[in-house]
């Protein structure tokens, strides 16, 4: 017997790939950055071999997230040229390619649209007291500049994964506020296709000392923001961040209908590896719900990429 609809729960087998670690912004919260030429870019060749090696494993996209290279740096077109034949091959390979690369200009985003099946960028939080404390070194996540990346997003029809990253100095309010801007732009544009909840959870290389996102505050926040959220937008959680399985249980139960990319390794916190997606499937079977693969893109009407892989 099929299950019935509302008792799906999608995650997309995923490879992540990095173009560099490199990244001029400094957010106190990262485990992911290196300095500034502290380490060579992947190189098409090494991204070739690592594609070669994942085929037949049934996994389906390609993650592209990258540290971020300054827009007035004599490297940045390299840069973008890099991450755009990074989608190139993994396309050629048969993956559908997601980029999150952080922000980019119109004509970058443009360019990028034509290679992959979805793009994404964390709204992270829209209050502007973040750039006095995390965000203090980290001229990306000028709110404005996210919520212009995500309105050109919009214009330009791609489809859209966005989030917030809970616990890095917000309240409840500055999180509803959030949730309300992403409303907006999806209201006006019908192109975000899933918000992920992230838990800020600390790892081994970050330099700010705050505690892990409570875990069991999860729920709550889910139900509020399903409660904001029009209701074509799934609410994504990582399942890594949600150690103890009741809980992940009432994260589904709170409205989380999506696990996000799951694959070897998480490379923003390689501090929490994923559970088999095996145990996933039995864990959520005990409560009823069905464990399915899903592609980046969730319909065929937004992207011809997105057409292409559901023909
Ligand atoms: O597609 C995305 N996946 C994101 N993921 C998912 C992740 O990078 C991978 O798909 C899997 O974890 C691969 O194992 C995150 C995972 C984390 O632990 C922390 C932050 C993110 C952020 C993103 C994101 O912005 N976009
Ligand atoms: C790619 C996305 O990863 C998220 N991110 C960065 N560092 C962490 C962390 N320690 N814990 C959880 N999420 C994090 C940010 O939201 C960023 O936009
Ligand atoms: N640098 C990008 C951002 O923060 C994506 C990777 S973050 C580990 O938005
Ligand atoms: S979170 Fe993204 S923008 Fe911030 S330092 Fe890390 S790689 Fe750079």
């Amino acid at each position: 017997m099929l299950p019935l609809p509302n008792q799906i729960v999608t995650y997309s087998p995923a490879y992540t790939l990095v173009p560099t670690y490199e990244c001029f912004n400094k957010c106190t919260y990262c485990n992911f950055r290196s300095d500034i030429g502290s380490h060579p870019w992947m190189t098409l060749e090494q991204a070739e071999k690592i594609l070669f090696s994942l085929k037949g494993q049934g996994i389906c996209e390609i993650l592209i997230l990258s540290g971020e290279v300054h827009p007035l740096s004599s490297r940045r077109q390299e840069w973008l040229d890099l991450i755009y034949d990074l989608c190139v091959l993994a396309l050629s390979m048969g993956f559908l390619p997601h980029t999150n690369a952080g922000i980019l200009s119109f004509s970058e985003m443009q360019r990028l649209k034509n290679v992959n099946a979805s793009m994404g960028l964390m709204l992270e939080q829209l209050t502007p007291k973040l750039l006095h404390t995390v965000h203090r070194h980290a001229p990306s996540k000028i709110p404005e500049l996210r919520l212009q990346h995500l309105q050109w997003a919009g214009e330009l029809q791609i489809p859209f994964t966005t989030g917030l990253l809970l616990g890095i100095g917000e309240n409840e309010d500055d999180r509803r506020q959030t949730l309300m801007a992403i409303t907006d732009l999806h209201l006006k544009y019908q192109n975000i296709q899933e918000v992920i909840l992230q838990p800020h959870s600390p790892g081994s290389e970050q330099t700010f000392d705050e505690v892990a996102f409570d875990p069991y505050q999860l729920p709550r926040v889910i139900a509020q923001a399903r409660e904001i959220l029009p209701s074509d937008i799934t609410i994504q959680i990582p399942p890594n961040l949600v150690p103890e399985e009741n809980w992940l249980l009432a994260c589904l139960d709170a409205g989380a209908r999506d696990l996000g990319g799951i694959g070897p390794r998480d490379e923003v916190n390689p501090d929490y590896p994923h559970r088999e997606v095996n145990r996933l499937r039995e864990v959520l079977l005990s409560a009823g719900w069905t464990l399915l693969p899903r592609l980046p893109v969730y319909q065929r009407t937004h992207s011809v990429l997105g057409a292409m892989a559901f023909s």
